[in-house]
């Protein structure tokens, strides 16, 4: 109840930011929350948008806003997608299950991280909603064919590449308060998990949270996990290169994603090994510091391969306008991590589908107020640069 209403105060994903920063202890806000270095990217990530403007088309009837689109061969109610989030059930006793259902619902795509608390086959009876697997592609490769194989017998649409972790970020939000899995006993983190009762009692009346996917690896011992920077440095593979990249193409027969790219020649060679889309990303600024904003990448890398790809940007979008930009600058859709984190960790499935209904909203509100009544419309004439 209470939850019900303090959600419904949220009115915007900065409100559910807030929420959520209030529900969480310390250590699992700042991991959701945190970028690497001096999270330079990060931030620039949703800043950027700034340096455009919307530009309104007078006199248009809006009576009637569609907001549909076909991407990676599915109809779509929304151009938005969940993109793939490790450790769901770290932040709601809920995670993947949540956000899964509410991605379809709203009739869009849920993405599975190789990093959930929630097994692919767990997720795949949960929802008939379009849905993909991401990948991070382990030493041990028959678990990477394992992964794929799984993802296909649970009903999976596509799969996705991840390749902007060959190492882990820097993210030092995590160094300083020892972010681990499960958590990291000290006096600080005590004090800080005690002052959240409520997360307290559903992580310890729920099944144990691990990483569901690969956890019979870390029971036979050959997947130890003290850490995830530890675990990512044991277990991910460096040596992943283009050519691994078709290999797990080759496993999988629907369509292919790859995730992470950020400059053309990248997305040409995305296009050359037949993949279905890319995702621009700098994986929400929690790689790379100093890599560029999406958004800043996104015309150059439209002009070389929009059309012969699809072309699908994330990293830093908090509102409908942030969408809408992307899309008038040639994406075919957008994806949202941190926007639907926030959600579930200030409430759940009810703050999955919070954050989901307020930028829905934003957008068909702000296509109105554009005048644009499909997705079509919104085109690089919607657009004024600023160079700043
Ligand atoms: C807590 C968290 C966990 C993430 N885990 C994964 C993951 O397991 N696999 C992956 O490909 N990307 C992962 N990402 C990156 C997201 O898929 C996405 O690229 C990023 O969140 C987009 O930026 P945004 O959060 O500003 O929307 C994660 C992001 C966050 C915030
Ligand atoms: C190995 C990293 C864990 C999941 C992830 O991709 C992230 O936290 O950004």
């Amino acid at each position: 109840m209470i939850h019900q209403w303090q959600l419904s105060r949220c009115f915007n994903i900065d409100d559910l930011r807030k929420l959520a920063k209030k529900r969480l202890p310390a250590s699992l806000f700042g991991y959701i929350d945190g970028g690497s270095d001096d999270e330079y990217t990060l931030r620039a990530n949703t800043s950027a948008f700034d340096r455009y403007s919307l530009m309104q088309k007078a006199l248009v009837d809006v009576s009637e806003i569609d907001l549909s689109t076909t991407v990676l061969g599915k109809k779509i109610d929304w151009p938005v997608l969940c993109a793939p989030t490790g450790m769901s059930r770290m932040f709601h006793h809920e995670g993947e299950r949540a956000v899964a259902r509410e991605a379809a619902k709203s009739g869009t795509f849920y993405s599975l991280s190789t990093l959930s608390t929630t097994s692919i086959e767990d997720v795949g009876r949960e929802t008939d909603g379009p849905k993909m697997f991401q990948v991070y592609v382990h030493k041990d490769r028959e678990l990477s064919r394992e992964f794929v194989q799984r993802a296909k017998s649970s009903g999976f649409d596509a799969l996705c590449l991840t390749v902007d972790l060959p190492a882990h970020g820097n993210r030092e939000r995590d160094l300083r308060t020892g972010m681990t899995l499960p958590p990291k006993l000290t006096a600080k983190s005590v004090l800080d998990v005690l002052l959240h009762p409520a997360w307290v009692y559903h992580y310890l009346t729920t099944d144990a949270i691990e990483l569901a996917n690969v956890a019979h690896k870390i029971r036979e011992g050959s997947g130890e996990v003290s850490n995830l920077l530890q675990y990512v440095s044991k277990q991910f593979d460096p040596t992943v290169c283009w050519e691994d990249a078709e290999w797990m193409k080759s496993l999988w027969d629907g369509p292919f994603v790859v995730k992470g790219i950020m400059s053309v020649e990248d997305a040409r060679r995305a296009v050359d090994i037949g993949a279905s889309a890319i995702v621009i990303s700098n994986h929400g600024g929690r790689q790379l510091d100093s890599s560029p904003a999406t958004i800043e990448m996104l015309p150059k890398i439209a002009d070389a391969v929009g059309g012969q790809i699809e072309l699908i940007l994330d990293s830093g979008i908090r509102r409908g306008t942030h969408v809408l930009k992307a899309l008038a600058l040639g994406a075919d859709a957008c994806m949202i991590g941190r926007s639907y984190l926030y959600g579930l960790a200030a409430g759940g499935q009810p703050g999955v589908a919070r954050a989901i209904q307020l930028l829905r909203t934003e957008i068909e509100l702000d296509m109105k107020l554009m005048g644009c009544r499909q997705l079509s419309d919104v085109t690089a004439d919607c657009l004024y640069f600023r160079d700043q």
